[in-house]
C-alpha cells in the first residue's frame, strides 16, 4: 500500500510546475493579513477554516492577525479525491455559536464558487450577522460565479493546482508551495 501511494505520489510530482513558491505564498499572506485587519479589527469576529483545504493558509495567517477573534472550522467536500466538483457533502457543520457574529470564512481556492455560495448561505440562515470571506487563490475560470470573495490572495489559470493545503488525489497537502500538473 505504502510503496503504491509513494509510486503515485511521486508520479504527481514529477509531472508538476511550481506556480507559486512559498516565499511567494508568505508575501500573499501577509498582504491579506493587512488588508483582514484593516476591515474586521475591532469586530471581534469569529473565523472558519474550511477543512481540509485551508489548513495551511489558516495556520499561516491566523499569526498575523492581531486583534481579538474566535476561531472554530467546518468541513464541507464537494470533490472527494476527484479532480471535477460534484455534489456537496458536509462532514462538518458550521458551529451554532455562529449567531449574531461578523464571520470570516478561510478557503484556500475558490474554482466553481459553489462550496463558498453554499457555506455563505448556510451561516447566513444560522443567524451570522455579516459574512466575510477570503480565498487564498480565486481561478479564472472564464464562467460567472454565484460568490466572490472579500479578500482574494492571487488569481490563477484554470489549472488543478495542489500543495498548501490543496490536494491532488488525496496527496500533497503538505508541500509548502503550490504546483500544477504540466499540460
Ligand atoms: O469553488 P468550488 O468549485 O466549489 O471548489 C472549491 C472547494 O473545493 C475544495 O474542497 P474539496 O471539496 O476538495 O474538499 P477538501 O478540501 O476536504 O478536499 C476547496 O478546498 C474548496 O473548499
Ligand atoms: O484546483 C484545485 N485543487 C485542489 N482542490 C480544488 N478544489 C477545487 N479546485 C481545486
Amino acid at each position: 500500500m505504502a510503496v503504491f501511494v509513494d509510486k503515485e505520489a511521486n508520479q504527481f510530482l514529477i509531472h508538476a510546475e511550481l506556480i507559486a513558491s512559498a516565499h511567494m505564498l508568505s508575501e500573499t499572506v501577509e498582504r491579506m493579513a493587512k488588508n483582514i485587519t484593516t476591515v474586521l479589527a475591532g469586530q471581534y469576529p469569529l473565523v472558519l477554516c474550511v477543512m481540509s483545504g485551508a489548513v495551511v493558509f489558516s495556520g499561516q495567517l491566523l499569526p498575523l492577525l492581531h486583534f481579538p477573534l474566535d476561531f472554530d472550522y467546518l468541513h464541507p467536500t464537494r470533490y472527494n479525491h476527484m479532480l471535477q466538483g460534484g455534489v456537496i457533502e458536509w462532514k462538518v457543520l458550521p458551529p451554532a455559536h455562529l449567531k449574531g457574529r461578523v464571520v470570516l470564512v478561510l478557503d484556500d481556492v475558490l474554482d466553481e464558487g459553489f462550496t463558498l455560495a453554499a457555506i455563505r448561505q448556510r451561516i447566513m440562515e444560522e443567524g451570522a450577522k455579516a459574512f466575510y470571506s477570503a480565498v487564498l487563490v480565486d481561478k479564472v475560470i472564464g464562467k460567472t460565479k454565484p460568490i466572490s470573495a472579500d479578500f482574494i490572495g492571487m488569481s490563477l489559470p484554470d489549472r488543478y493546482i495542489f500543495g498548501y493545503g490543496m490536494d491532488i488525489k488525496g496527496l500533497w497537502r503538505n508541500l509548502p508551495a503550490i504546483f500544477a500538473l504540466k499540460e
